[in-house]
């Protein structure tokens, strides 16, 4: 049977000066009350890319200008699965803010690994940290 069906997720690590922005879930939304990298899902009639730029000006008020993927990573929680496309962000306009409501801060790469972020997250943390902070 083929009925499990795979949330397609657009996520972006935005990096300036080496940190990285994190946005906090609502405690009533799916893994809430955990740092994410804002993002969403994508749509019926858009790629990835574009979601990706449609959902970081929603959430947070930028104007993405330059993105390169890092990386794809599929992980099944208990309640659903979900892929998530995941996009390194280099370059932006606008000063990033929570437009729905939702606090943001700005964290050094070293310290990614002991905030809490959604289960999926681990191997992102683990190639940020690698790429990063390899010297
Ligand atoms: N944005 C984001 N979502 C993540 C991350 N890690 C992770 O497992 N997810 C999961 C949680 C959700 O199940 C899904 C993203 O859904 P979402 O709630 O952000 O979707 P959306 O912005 O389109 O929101 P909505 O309109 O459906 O409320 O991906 C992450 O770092 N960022
Ligand atoms: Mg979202």
């Amino acid at each position: 049977m083929n009925s499990i069906k795979v949330i397609h997720v657009a996520v972006g690590v935005i990096v300036r000066q080496q940190q990285i922005l994190l946005a906090l879930r609502g405690s009533k939304q799916h893994q809430g009350g955990k740092w994410e990298f804002p993002g969403g899902k994508v749509e019926a009639d858009e790629t990835a890319q574009q979601a990706l730029i449609r959902e970081l000006y929603e959430e947070v008020a930028i104007t993405v200008t330059q993105s390169d993927s890092l990386m794809q990573l599929e992980y099944a929680y208990p309640e659903k699965t979900v892929l998530l496309d995941i996009y390194l962000v280099t370059a932006f306009d606008g000063e990033p803010h929570g437009r729905e409501g939702q606090p943001l801060r700005w964290v050094d790469i070293a310290e990614l690994d002991s905030i809490e972020l959604p289960d999926a997250n681990q191997p992102i943390v683990q190639r940020l940290q690698q790429y990063y902070l390899a010297q």
